[in-house]
C-alpha cells in the first residue's frame, strides 16, 4: 500500500465526524461518515458506503474508554486488533469466544502497514487491542474482568468490530484510532472529557493528512 486516494473514515456520531473533519481541513482523499453508535449500525453504514465505490482503507475513529494503567484520558489509541469482547457463549467454565465454538471470528487485525504509518504519525499514541462491546462498562468488576480476559486491550468502544467486518467483506484494509474520553470502569458521566477527546480527534485528523 503506497498512495491512498480514497480513505473512508467512519465515526459514530456527528460530533466525532466534525472533529475529525476539522483536522483534515477539506483534504479530498478522505470521506468521513457518522455511521451511528453500536456494532450493527457501524457495520451496515460502512458496508453501504463501501458498496458505492472503491476505497483503499477504512478507518474507524471516535472516542473511547481507556483501561487504567494502559490509556489515560486524553491519550490517543491505535488499534492492533478490533475485538468483539462479548461475541461468544457463556459456559459453566466462563466465557468462550465464538471461534472456539467453531463458527465466526471475534477479532480483526488492523492492517500492519497502516498501523506502522499511524504509529509514525502519532508518536505519543498507545498501541494495543480495542475491544468492541454493546454495553458500556459501568463497574470496576467488569473492567477488571475485561482487563484480565484481554491483557492486550487498551481501550473499549462500541463500533470498531462492525466497521472492520464490513471492510473485511469488501477486502479493504482496516484500522482503528480512538481518543480516550473516560476510564473503563464505574459510570461517572460527569468525569467524561468528551471535548478533550474531540480535540484529540482533530489532532489525529491533521496527522492523517501528513501520513497518507
Ligand atoms: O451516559 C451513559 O451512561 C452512556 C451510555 C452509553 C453510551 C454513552 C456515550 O456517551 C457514547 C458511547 C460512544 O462513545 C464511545 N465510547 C466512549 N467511551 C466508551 C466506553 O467507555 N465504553 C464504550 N464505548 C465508549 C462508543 O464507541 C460510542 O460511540 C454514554
Amino acid at each position: 500500500m503506497t498512495d491512498l486516494h480514497n480513505i473512508l473514515i467512519v465515526t459514530a456520531v456527528e460530533g466525532e465526524k466534525e472533529a475529525v473533519e476539522k483536522g483534515l481541513e477539506g483534504d479530498a482523499r478522505f470521506t468521513v461518515i457518522a455511521g451511528g453508535a453500536g456494532i450493527a449500525s457501524s457495520a451496515s453504514r460502512t458496508a453501504k458506503e463501501l458498496g458505492k465505490r472503491r476505497f483503499d482503507l477504512v478507518l474507524n475513529m471516535g472516542i473511547g474508554g481507556g483501561f487504567r494503567g494502559k490509556a489515560e484520558i486524553g491519550a490517543t489509541v491505535i488499534g492492533c486488533r478490533s475485538v468483539a469482547a462479548d461475541l461468544g457463549a457463556e459456559t459453566a467454565d466462563g466465557f468462550v469466544a465464538i471461534e472456539s465454538l467453531g463458527f465466526g471470528t471475534s477479532s480483526y487485525a488492523c492492517d500492519p502497514e497502516t498501523l506502522e504509518k499511524l504509529q509514525r504519525a502519532i508518536p505519543g499514541a498507545v498501541t494495543g487491542d480495542v475491544l468492541t462491546l454493546s454495553t458500556v462498562t459501568g463497574s470496576a468488576a467488569t473492567a477488571d474482568h475485561l482487563a484480565q480476559s484481554y491483557p492486550d486491550a487498551v481501550c473499549e468502544a462500541m463500533e470498531g468490530f462492525g466497521a472492520a467486518a464490513a471492510a473485511e467483506a469488501f477486502s479493504v484494509p482496516f484500522a482503528e484510532v480512538r481518543t480516550i474520553s473516560n476510564p473503563v470502569g464505574p459510570r461517572d458521566r460527569e468525569a467524561w472529557k468528551i471535548k478533550e477527546a474531540f480535540v484529540g480527534l482533530t489532532e489525529a485528523g491533521a496527522k492523517l493528512k501528513e501520513v497518507f
